[in-house]
């Protein structure tokens, strides 16, 4: 769907992307993460056509993007819908003008126009708003008059940036509930651009995490949060103290195993007390995953490891 190869952007001298490479699937969520200025939306925007690029390749919906002439990008355009954190409406049209622009513009018939828009409204819950204007919705609704809009020429692709960082966390939440349900019921490919790890936790499948423009993560949501490397610690600003005395051991509970008795069990089993430094669970997308630091003294930490071994499918690694 999207196929990244090297790509690599500059603004003047200074390098905002700096060889990425990534590919995404038809039909997943994945999201693009990173801190302010790490080159998020400028990758966004060279993937919709509207940013050129040095060198690399990039391929959207089997079209090399650098290829493509002005008419071109605007027939690749239409099929990739865009939201944004500022909603971009129209604040003197109406909600059913600004969700029928796109339609208008591409020069479709009248009859068409308002049977797309009744269903866009529909699919976004807002039936009842259809001639109010912008100053009258909430930014909730104002977003999904944004995603109604995005999606009125039947897009594949829906890119968000960042969509629902201007949201309280309710209302971020049935955004992100809508998001899921455009992607699941439409099957568009949804790309989140968030610096928000809540959202992505939420609702995406992978993600690429950029740092001052480069790669610094790139996987699988449960592999990316689960068993953070140290360059996702420091991403995630998770510096942990630990124990200098005694063996520390960080057990990862996937997400089959994340509601079972495992530690009371052992401790019970193997008859060892040891103290609990640190832990969580975290509900990745729909999966409930955790991770736990204990320290141990060095006797018990070879019963532990022998148990988890032998007798449970949990992941452990010395620290
Ligand atoms: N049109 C431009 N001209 C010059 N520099 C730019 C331009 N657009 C972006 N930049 C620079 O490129 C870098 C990446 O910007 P970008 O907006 O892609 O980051 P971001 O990760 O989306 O950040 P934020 O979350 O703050 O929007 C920044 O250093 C920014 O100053």
């Amino acid at each position: 769907m999207i196929d990244i190869k090297h790509l690599s952007k500059s603004f003047n001298d200074q390098k905002v992307l700096d060889d990425i490479s990534l590919h995404v699937n038809a039909g997943e969520i994945f999201a693009i993460v990173g801190h302010s200025g790490a080159g998020k939306s400028t990758l966004l925007r060279c993937i919709n056509g509207l940013e050129r690029f040095s060198d690399g390749d990039l391929m959207v919906l089997d079209k090399e993007v650098k290829t493509l002439n002005e008419r071109g990008l605007n027939e690749l355009r239409s099929q990739i819908g865009m939201i944004f954190q500022n909603f971009s409406l129209l604040n003197q049209k109406n909600v059913y003008e600004n969700i029928a622009l796109p339609m208008k513009v591409w020069g479709y018939s009248k009859e068409a126009i308002q049977k797309r828009v009744d269903e866009l409204l529909n699919l976004v819950g807002l039936e009842s708003k259809k001639f109010v204007y912008p100053k009258e919705l909430s930014g909730g609704q104002k977003q999904r008059v944004a995603i109604a809009r995005a999606l009125t020429l039947n897009p594949k692709i829906l890119l968000s940036d960042e969509a629902t960082s201007a949201l309280d966390p309710n209302t971020t939440k049935s955004i992100l509930e809508l998001l899921q349900e455009i992607n699941i019921k439409l099957g568009v490919t949804i790309i989140i651009v968030t610096h928000e790890m809540d959202v992505v936790k939420r609702v995406a499948s992978r993600a690429l995490l950029l740092e001052d423009g480069k790669v610094i993560g790139l996987g699988r949501i449960e592999d990316l949060f689960l068993r953070p490397d140290e360059k996702m610690m420091r991403f995630l600003g998770e510096d942990e103290e630990l124990p200098a005395e005694g063996v520390n051991i960080r057990l990862f509970f996937p997400s089959n195993v994340s509601y079972q008795p495992i530690v009371t069990q052992m401790a019970r089993e193997l008859n060892i007390n040891f103290n609990i430094v640190w832990g969580k669970l975290e509900k990745l997308n729909d999966h409930v995953v955790g991770s736990l630091v204990i320290n141990v003294d060095e006797e018990a930490s070879l019963k532990i490891t022998d148990y988890l071994h032998e007798k449970t499918e949990v992941i452990w690694e010395a620290l």
